[in-house]
């Protein structure tokens, strides 16, 4: 059974349709990346998995229960951990401090659990030396690694990652690929959207591609890349 699906979901703000009855299933362990040009909904369709937006039709199924009406942090509790496109840490605490309410009251451990779990992520993630410093003084791929990190202090089967690798340098980008992987091969589902298309595709099996709020394509990232519809509206390449 798929982990999550979503059946016919469609999103609009006023007039402007952002979301138009997208429908797709993640397999349990899955990797999907989503692209697409700017303003063709990817944002919204997360906010849309996560609950932080609720659709004017469709469904959203976890596990294949239904979980449409569901708050973000019922969703949050049931497995669906994301990053944000913009870092979005506590500035004022530390990077430890940060992990410690994620998986406090996201990932719904106890105050016994929670600190070797969240030191074991700090570990995972490239972060232990910065445990102590605050996460508002991060240099970027630290603020990203501590999104992921985050993330997954919640204990998600399914991680959402938004754009994680915009603005690294190639180096940067490599060090976070391998986080990302390292987490995938522990089994946990990934749907991420990125413009970083080698570091994407050197995750992913599968690629979808948005535009204008409607999926357009969903398939082996070779067989995507080369579609002619995809290199004409994605990449901006005559057919
Ligand atoms: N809360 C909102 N109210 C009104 N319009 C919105 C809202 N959120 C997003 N939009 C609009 O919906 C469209 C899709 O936005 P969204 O952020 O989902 O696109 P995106 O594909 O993630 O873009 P980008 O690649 O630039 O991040 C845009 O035109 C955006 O301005």
């Amino acid at each position: 059974m798929a982990i999550l699906s979503l059946q016919g979901v469609s999103k609009s703000f006023g007039a402007l349709k952002v979301t138009d009855e997208v429908g797709f299933a993640l397999e349990p362990g899955e990797a999907l990346g989503i692209i697409g040009p700017n303003g063709a909904g990817k944002s919204t369709l997360f906010n849309l998995i996560t609950g932080n937006l609720r659709p004017d039709r469709g469904q959203v199924l976890l596990d294949g229960r239904d979980i449409t009406e569901e708050t973000p942090m019922q969703r949050c509790a049931s497995g669906i951990g994301r990053s944000f496109q913009i870092p979005q840490p506590f500035g004022q605490l530390s990077v430890y401090e940060n992990l410690l309410v994620a998986a406090r009251f996201g990932g719904g451990l106890s105050a016994a659990e929670a600190p070797a779990q969240c030191m074991d992520i700090l570990r995972r993630c490239g972060l232990a030396r910065h445990a102590d410093r605050k996460a508002g003084s991060l240099p970027l791929l630290d603020r990203k690694r501590l999104e992921l990190a985050r993330a997954m202090a919640t204990r998600p089967r399914v991680i959402l990652l938004d754009e994680i690798a915009g603005g690294l340098t190639d180096a940067e980008c490599v060090a976070l690929v391998a986080t990302i992987r390292a987490i995938h091969a522990e089994g946990v589902a990934i749907i991420w959207i990125e413009h970083v298309l080698h570091a994407l595709t050197s995750v992913v099996s599968r690629l979808m591609v948005l535009n204008f709020g409607r999926m357009l394509m969903i398939g082996a990232p070779e067989a995507v890349m080369a579609a002619p519809e995809v290199r004409e509206i994605y990449l901006g390449i005559e057919a």
